[in-house]
């Protein structure tokens, strides 16, 4: 395989062979775009902070404007063409700095790129989204609004920290990130939050070892706080994954109590174990569950105080980070989570004891995969009342007009999309 020649401009011939090669790995959609990312720098690990920096951010950039550079390259681009028209147009190089790594013929091209201009497109086209899609958003939203959710999810994210509370201030912590030069402000919504400027490498910093702080969306620490949970509780995080929200659940409750995290992937759950010890927490316990009504969670029938849906779901939300996912998601497959999403929640709802919540939550941006389960769930189980989630965010300290139901998107909020609803087992008389 080519090895990178690293260059003060980060632009040589070596780098841009391997930005299209990793350009055509993640353009098949086989994989997830960050699977195949980590995958060429662990095969790379010659590969300078700076190099991965532009062959990550390239390739992001390419795959959320995918559909207006084949508009401008055509339908039939190769990787490589993309590369270029992307340079060319989404980055606005110079020819000058196309000297040297694109052939002459290549570089006559590219001249016809810069110059190319497009009729206004289809609404798909403008909001770079696959046409399914579009028309589900449309349903939720007009034109307008929907080009401005659609440019707001083709961004790159900010980097958002959540302060583990059981070992650290905010404030403690703000004061040390800047002391190093990092730009780093409170959240503006979450009182555990801190976001910061740039994308600094944070793996090896003293406060990320000492479990101080993980990287955890701002919309996402909203989600922990609607489930409140309180010392000594018993808590059931349904599909905790790596745990980003376990973490923060364990650190809420001070490490007391039990905290059950079920997910049905082991992969998913071993990740989980190195963050609980660096956390601090010993009151986690994870499991693997076959499937929602797996015997172990039977067991817990009626016994929790909270139980947490982080379902399953499309990931739409995410786009800023995950701008692959709108090419690898499909309409049926949307339609295959929303009957998960309904039978994940109604188990998880068995758990949950008389005056005990239940949170559903998604990062989705499709009333399907949200409102709509959530609606059929409490149309169906007459046990349940929904409780506003703007008043749960209230009493924590955390003022925001979301009404009933959570509804976060980064062109309103600057956060990843969330969806999530409170809901609570009426107490029997
Ligand atoms: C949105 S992710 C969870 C993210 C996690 N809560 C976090 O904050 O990092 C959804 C998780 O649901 C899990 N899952 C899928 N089907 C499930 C099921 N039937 N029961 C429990 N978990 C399931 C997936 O493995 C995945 O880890």
């Amino acid at each position: 395989m080519q090895k990178t020649v690293k260059t003060a401009e980060g632009n040589s011939r070596a780098l841009f062979i391997q930005t299209t090669q990793v350009l055509g790995n993640v353009l098949t959609f086989d994989h997830p775009a960050d699977a195949v990312l980590s995958r060429h720098f662990r095969d790379n690990r010659e590969l300078g902070q700076r190099d991965r920096a532009f062959i990550a951010e390239t390739v992001y950039g390419i795959v959320r404007r995918l559909r207006w550079l084949r508009r401008l390259a055509g339908a039939g681009a190769t990787p490589r063409q993309l590369l270029l028209a992307w340079l060319a147009r989404g980055e606005g190089w110079p020819m000058r700095q196309f000297e040297g790594l694109a052939s002459a013929t290549e570089r006559d091209w590219i001249e016809t790129i810069k110059s190319a201009t497009l009729d206004e497109g289809s609404v798909a086209e403008r909001a770079d989204m696959p046409d399914w899609l579009v028309e589900r958003l449309l349903a939720q939203h007009d034109e307008s609004s929907l080009i401005k959710l659609a440019q707001s999810l083709n961004r790159p994210a900010p980097l958002d920290l959540r302060v583990n509370l059981l070992k650290a201030d905010r404030d403690v912590v703000l004061a040390r990130l800047r002391e190093e030069g990092l730009a780093a402000e409170s959240c503006r919504l979450s009182p555990q939050g801190i976001r910061l400027g740039g994308k600094p490498a944070l793996q090896k910093h003293p406060l990320f070892l000492d479990g101080s702080f993980e990287v955890q969306d701002e919309g996402s620490q909203l989600l922990g706080l609607l489930v409140q949970p309180k010392r000594g509780e018993l808590v059931v995080d349904f599909c905790a994954g790596a745990g980003g929200k376990t973490l923060q659940l364990g650190a809420m409750m001070r490490s007391t109590g039990r905290l059950y995290a079920f997910d049905v992937s082991e992969k998913r759950l071993a990740k989980l174990k190195p963050r609980m010890a660096r956390a601090g927490l010993s009151n986690v316990h994870p499991v693997l569950i076959a499937h929602e009504n797996d015997a172990k969670v039977k067991r817990l029938a009626g016994k929790a105080d909270r139980v947490l849906v982080d379902a399953p779901c499309s990931g739409l939300g995410t786009l800023r980070r995950n701008p692959d996912l709108k090419w690898r998601q499909s309409d049926a497959a949307v339609d295959e989570m929303v009957v998960k999403q309904g039978a994940i929640l109604a188990a998880a709802a068995r758990l949950v004891r008389p005056g005990g919540r239940l949170v559903y939550a998604t990062c989705s941006l499709l009333a399907e995969e949200n409102d709509a389960v959530v609606d059929a769930f409490l149309a169906a189980q007459p046990g349940f009342r929904a409780v506003s989630a703007e008043s749960v965010l209230e009493a924590q300290g955390v003022t925001l007009t979301t009404g009933e139901r959570l509804r976060l998107s980064p062109d309103a909020h600057d956060t990843d999309g969330f969806f999530a609803a409170v809901l609570e087992r009426v107490a029997s008389a």
